[in-house]
């Protein structure tokens, strides 16, 4: 049986790719390489470049290969950029899931793993690590359009034999121990990413959005968590499934929060560098603060975390950045 791997050259999509070649399984790709790169894509995955609401391309990736589950990555994740284009957001990760999911009980493809985000929660009433039993009251179009997804999810399992488990990423950072993969889009705008490119000199300067939250040093705190964990997760997921689990959402975080200050001092002390770092107003849909409660995750998933330090998670995503420039120097 084979895992189809939806946005597998985009940034987390490339890790699952490997993480679930290192375990084992066959593997085929479904990207249109819109912000994806065709070389983050393992050459052990057979790969198919197009759209994942392509109904035709859909029947014949199916009927080529045995796939039992899809992890389904593909979609737009900038929260600033939702604000401004909700309508793209609707179409890109509601309208397009909507039709992945049709080609999959069509098919009749059992299990469903569902990138979602901590987005769905929006603020929290009360400032601790949220469960997923909280309110959801996503703040972007961005975090709507996922929420959408899960609720047409949730009413799929209800009417078809169809499972699917949606993990709500916090913030996913870092890159693949082994050196195969990383966040490697230029116009990446995530925070540890964008920190790492000024330390290193790549970018001029980069903006703190808001200094009046209401939190501890009036930046946003929020929960990062690193690709190579949460990519195991999935792994976690798709193995509860086929073993008989039924449909879940789960949490994908670590529990403990870091400001966009702290953020920027660890940059600063494990690159061993200061860099120019400007005050702007706040950014349009960010929440103030929001921490995972993990404990789902690792009752239901079994999942452990093994990369949950602030320091290694920037480490790695420094070491990545490195990579790029050297590559790109050539
Ligand atoms: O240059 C920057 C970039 C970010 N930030 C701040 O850093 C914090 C984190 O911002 P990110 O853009 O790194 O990530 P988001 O919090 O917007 O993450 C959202 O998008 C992610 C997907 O990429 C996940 O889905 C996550 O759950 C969801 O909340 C925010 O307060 C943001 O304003 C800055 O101050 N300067």
């Amino acid at each position: 049986m084979a895992v189809l791997v939806t946005g597998g050259g985009g940034y987390i999509g490339s890790h699952m790719v490997w993480a679930l070649l290192d375990a084992g399984e066959q593997v085929v790709v479904i990207d249109r390489l819109s912000t994806g790169f065709r070389w983050a894509i393992a050459p052990e995955a057979r790969f198919y470049e197009g759209d994942i609401a392509d109904t035709v391309l859909m029947r014949q990736i199916f009927s080529e290969n045995e796939i039992d589950s899809i992890i389904h990555f593909a979609g737009s994740i900038v929260v600033p950029e939702s604000v401004a284009d909700p309508l793209g957001y609707y179409e890109n990760n509601t309208v397009k899931s909507r039709s992945l999911i049709a080609s999959a009980v069509e098919a009749g493809i059992p299990h469903f793993v569902f990138s979602s985000t901590a987005a769905v929660y929006g603020t929290p009433e009360v400032l601790e690590p949220v469960t997923e039993s909280v309110s959801l009251k996503p703040e972007s179009p961005y975090g709507s359009s996922k929420l959408m997804t899960e609720i047409m999810l949730r009413d799929t399992a209800n009417a078809h034999d169809f499972t699917y488990t949606a993990l709500r990423y916090f913030n996913v950072a870092g890159a693949d121990p082994k050196g195969r993969s990383g966040q490697s889009s230029a116009l990446a705008t995530h925070l540890i990413k964008v920190a790492c490119a000024t330390a290193l000199g790549k970018r001029q300067s980069m903006s703190v959005f808001g200094t009046d939250y209401p939190t501890p040093d009036g930046t946003c705190v929020r929960d990062y968590i690193h690709v190579w964990d949460l990519v195991q997760a999935h792994l976690k997921a798709l193995q509860r499934m086929r073993a008989g689990g039924g449909s879940l959402a789960a949490n994908c975080g670590y529990g403990h929060g870091f400001s966009v200050l702290e953020v920027l001092d660890a940059v600063r002390k494990v690159h061993g560098s200061d860099f120019p770092v400007t005050f702007a107003e706040r950014r349009a849909g960010d929440p103030a603060m929001i921490v995972a409660n993990p404990a789902l995750a690792r009752q239901e998933l079994g999942w452990v975390p093994e990369y949950d330090d602030l320091n290694g998670i920037i480490r790695s995503a420094l070491d990545w950045e490195q990579h790029l420039m050297r590559k790109n120097a050539h």
